[in-house]
């Protein structure tokens, strides 16, 4: 039960959404519309607060950001297959063997799925089910593996050489390629950052200036190898690495605990040692671990999986690795979490700076606000002090979230419901240009409010605090 509907008109029309999407197996094409959807759905009001209307939002919540880190992945794999099959063949057509196209199982669906938009990527995608595929090491005996095809899959590195991937599977070859963005490819810019002035100069000095002034960072003042960001969903924390990779150059390789999963038994340990070996290649490289408790839980757990473990184990061994015997190829490792107490002491100890991203404050929520709102027709009367003061509590990506419910509440100002056809047409276009005033802000801060919980965030602080260091 999920409260009355009077309080929860916004948050019930998404959920009707997201329904319909996942009804309709929309799943696969939407990867933008799902992620708004989580970030509008986190945002939203559920009346009175009560319990289990926090744990029903919440669960659907969980459900949702499943899903879409699987598309997000499966979108990363057809393109890269797609990419491949070009440079190889020099057509993107899938081969003949129909037993390697047509694989349903996930994660690695997409990776032998036809290319993006066709009905058998639909038929064969089933993002639900594939979320429990990581300690999955049994494998139906017609479920051979591909052929290994992995050249021209990478490219070449800053000297121009090729990597020599023929020892791994070519889908291996591919997921870690699906992580990795290079220099040319990421072109996010620190300016594109709202506030974290603190966070933005220890990661400036711990990845940006080493690579400039080598010769400044030796023996006491050796780099920073490795670093947590630990804060509440939506503060910026994967923009933020996507944006120093940017600013210092590196190849950004951004890395969750799906995209480390294999069916087969021993792959998901191939796929981290290639993500680091190829973080080397290509160095200097960020390697950026979103959501690392999902990877480095607390060890020994009973419910920890065999599996599991030997990826994580693998993963401390190639930390050690990059930190120790590999200084003149540089790769950083950047994490993310927030739930930063579910993280193994081991793991722990390996990331030498852990740092707290806070909510934005009164000063960055302005101005948030006003990014949010350029390039859309917005009345000069907004009073953008007001409501950043009215969105204490909220996170980045609530108040994101509050602009676009504000741009969209245009709409409600006209009964467009009545129009069908040209008339429709004529009225989006002109509704185009109509200005988002104060009053749309003001209906929108009925229906978004901050997705953040205040225990969660405490427990985060107290943490950093604890074991921060920045
Ligand atoms: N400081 C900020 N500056 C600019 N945009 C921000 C900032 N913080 C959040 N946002 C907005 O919120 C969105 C989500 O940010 P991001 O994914 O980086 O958060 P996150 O902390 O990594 O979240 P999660 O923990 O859920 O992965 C961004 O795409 C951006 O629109």
């Amino acid at each position: 039960m999920i409260g009355d509907a009077q309080t929860v008109t916004g948050y019930l029309e998404r959920v009707q959404v997201a329904k319909t999407m996942a009804d309709e197996g929309r799943w696969s094409e939407s990867g933008d519309l799902l992620r708004q959807l989580i970030n509008d759905i986190r945002s939203c009001k559920v009346s009175g607060n009560s319990k289990d209307e926090i744990d029903s939002k919440n669960a659907f919540l969980k459900s949702l950001e499943a899903n879409l880190k699987l598309v997000q992945q499966n979108a990363r794999d057809e393109d890269d297959l797609h990419d491949a099959m070009t440079r190889q063949s020099g057509s993107p057509e899938p081969p003949a063997d129909p037993d390697v196209w047509s694989k349903p199982s996930a994660p690695s669906s997409s990776k032998f799925g036809a290319k993006k938009g066709t009905a058998a990527t639909r038929q064969t995608k089933e993002p639900t089910k594939a979320t429990a595929v990581m300690n999955n090491q049994v494998s139906n005996p017609a479920d051979s593996k591909p052929a290994n095809t992995s050249q021209g899959i990478l490219p070449p590195n800053n000297a121009g050489e090729t990597f020599d991937a023929t020892s791994y599977d070519t889908y291996i070859v591919q997921a870690v390629r699906g992580t990795m963005a290079t220099q040319t490819e990421n072109t996010m810019s620190l300016d594109d950052i709202i506030g974290m002035q603190d966070v933005k100069q220890v990661l400036h000095e711990a990845v940006t200036l080493p690579l400039l002034v080598p010769e400044f960072f030796q023996g006491l003042r050796s780099p920073w190898k490795a670093m947590v960001l630990a804060g509440p969903p939506g503060t910026g924390k994967t923009l933020i690495a996507r944006a120093i990779a940017s600013e210092s150059s590196s190849t950004f390789f951004t890395v969750s605990s799906t995209d480390l999963s294999s069916k087969w038994r021993g792959d998901s340990e191939k796929i981290v040692r290639l993500l680091f070996e190829l973080a080397r290649f290509y160095a200097p490289s960020i390697i950026f671990i979103d959501e690392i408790d999902t990877l480095g839980g607390q060890r020994g757990n009973s419910g920890e999986h065999e599996a599991s473990r030997r990826v994580k184990s693998e993963f401390l061994v190639q930390m050690d690795g990059a930190q120790h015997k590999f200084d003149e190829r540089r790769v950083f490792v950047l994490a993310a979490t927030n739930i930063p107490w579910e993280l193994d002491e081991a793991l722990r100890r390996r990331f030498e700076k852990r740092i707290f991203i806070p909510l934005p404050d009164l000063d960055a929520r302005k101005k948030l606000l006003q990014t949010s709102m350029k390039g859309t027709p917005h009345s000069n009367e907004i009073n953008y002090d007001d409501l950043a003061a009215k969105t204490e509590g909220f996170s980045g990506a609530d108040v994101v979230s509050l602009c676009r419910t504000a741009a969209i509440n245009v709409l409600r100002r006209y009964d467009t419901k009545s129009l069908r056809g040209g008339e429709l047409t004529a009225a989006m276009e002109s509704l185009k240009t109509e200005l988002v005033r104060n009053c749309d802000f003001e209906a929108a801060l009925q229906a978004v409010s901050s997705s953040v919980d205040p225990d969660t965030m405490l427990k985060c602080k107290e943490w950093c605090d604890s074991f921060g260091a920045m």
